[in-house]
């Protein structure tokens, strides 16, 4: 078993350093989907940047080139980073992301997401907190606490930190196969974590995310906003186009309407049925992390199969829509729908598309409408599954066991992370999910949070589970 105890002690006595690393990181507002947000990103990158190079790694900020299809953006950099250069030691990936999703404090944020701000209860609030700046720095924080202790580091740790993974991970794949024989080329197997615990007390290990196929729907008609009492029953409306169609897709029970999704998802085993009953995991938990008890399903096993193994399709909002309170009486001239589909095996990018595809134009021969209609692919990831009895794995609940004392659940994510596939496939090394944040961290949404002690010990847990995979990549 690994001497990790002086390790432990350190991370404690550096959490109030760590927890000002988080503060720099979040107030770096680094949305990679915001056009002019674009510098904040680069600057984040080189903000991270110089913290690895500090603790005496080595990095270098690879340019991806143009952003596809928005061609006067130039893609954040990818940092290919390195800790250590032992060849006596075992080589561990680590992935995570340093873009955001966007954040206004006037989404209902109650404090500046901008500013990270710690309640009495431990609460970190701020965007990133979870998603996915305090996993990314737990890596940083578990190299400055085994110097700090004077405990060797016991891999040589390879890391790669993008800043599009919250806009489609851009220029990534590309970049990994590229660099599969070189930076790569060491790796035994990969870590991620950048995904959060079922519940807020038990740690999971995640072998599994669904992909997410992204569409935006562009309806056009009028030369420009119209007054509704002067046009209003004179003009086909873009909006209620849109609408139209919108509502096609999934009924309020969350079933998808599309024609042939659903000869596309593997069908529930007996075996696999057997994998949801255990996993510690209740109704409240899931109400909890909704903030109020709207779940679709009464069971926590259609719940959690529905999360991790069946497909959803999510109606995201409509730019060029009148959304400002008040009663502005406009015919909007153009309008566009965004919508995406999670998806699981065995559902193929190009045969989902072809399937929505021709289902928005059924539905739009059916309006008989004059306005325009243009259907459009924003981005696609696809779902991975991978095997959760290898070392990598056995490590890991190891590691978990040492930290929390608990073995942790085996979770599918249903949220998408494309690069495991793409590590997955092109490295052919073993992929782990190793996940910080909980359930209640709020990723995506107003009040994104991450709690201290999901970051303290998530810090402990990273640094452990360095040691036990060394340990086991040793004996196998
Ligand atoms: C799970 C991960 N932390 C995450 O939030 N991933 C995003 C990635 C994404 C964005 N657009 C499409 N995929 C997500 O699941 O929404
Ligand atoms: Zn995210
Ligand atoms: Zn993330």
């Amino acid at each position: 078993m690994p001497h990790l105890d002086p390790y432990f002690k350190q991370v404690d006595s550096l959490q109030d350093t760590f927890i000002e690393r988080l503060r720099e990181a979040v107030a770096i507002p680094s949305i990679s989907s915001e056009d002019e947000r674009r510098p904040d990103v680069v600057k984040m990158g080189e903000w991270l940047a110089s913290q690895i190079e500090a603790l005496g790694g080595t990095v270098e900020k690879r340019a991806l080139g143009k952003q596809p299809g928005r061609e006067h953006l130039d893609l954040p950099p990818c940092l290919l980073g390195r800790y250590g250069d032992d060849p006596k030691k075992p080589s561990i990936l680590v992935y995570g992301h340093y873009d955001v999703q966007p954040a206004q404090k006037s989404d209902g944020w109650a404090t500046d997401p901008f500013t990270l701000s710690v309640d009495e209860k431990g609460r970190m609030f701020g965007r990133g907190s979870t998603d996915d700046k305090g996993p990314v720095l737990g890596w940083l924080n578990a190299i400055e606490a085994h110097q700090k202790a004077g405990v060797d580091f016991p891999v040589n740790l390879i890391m790669c930190f993008e800043g599009m993974e919250e806009n489609g991970s851009e220029g990534l794949d590309d970049l990994i196969a590229e660099e599969a024989k070189k930076h790569f080329k060491d790796a035994e197997v990969v870590c991620i974590s950048d995904n959060y615990w079922l519940g807020t007390e038990k740690p999971c290990l995640t072998y599994g995310v669904r992909g997410c196929n992204y569409y935006a729907i562009e309806v056009s008609g009028p030369g420009q906003d119209l007054h509704s009492g002067v046009y209003g029953g004179v003009t086909h409306e873009p909006m209620t186009d849109l609408v139209r169609i919108m509502n096609s897709f999934v009924d309020p029970d969350g079933k998808i309407l599309i024609e042939g999704i659903d000869e596309l998802v593997a069908p529930l085993t007996d075996e696999e049925a057997k994998l949801y009953p255990p996993i510690a995991f209740t109704m409240q938990d899931l109400h909890e992390s909704l903030g109020s008890s709207v779940s679709i399903h009464d069971t926590k096993e259609e719940a959690l199969q529905h999360k991790m193994r069946y497909p959803s399709l999510s109606l995201h909002g409509i730019e060029g829509a009148f959304y400002t309170p008040g009663a502005k009486t406009v015919i909007p001239a153009k309008v566009t729908g965004k919508f995406s589909i999670r998806t699981v095996p065995n559902m193929e990018i190009d045969a989902v598309t072809h399937l929505v595809e021709k289902h928005v134009a059924a539905e739009w021969e059916k309006l008989h409408s004059k306005n325009t209609m243009k259907f459009n692919i924003v981005h696609c990831g696809k779902w991975w599954v991978e095997d959760p009895n290898h070392p990598n794995y056995t490590a890991a609940a190891k590691a978990v066991e040492r930290v929390f004392g608990v073995k942790p659940d085996m979770t599918r994510e249903g949220g998408s992370i494309p690069v495991t596939l793409t590590f997955q496939e092109q490295l052919g090394k073993n992929v782990l999910l190793l996940p910080m944040g909980s359930s209640t961290d709020a990723a995506h949404s107003i009040n994104e949070k991450l709690d201290k002690r999901n970051y303290i010990e998530g810090t402990k847990l990273l640094g452990a589970y360095l040691h036990y995979v060394a340990g086991e990549l040793r004996r196998s």
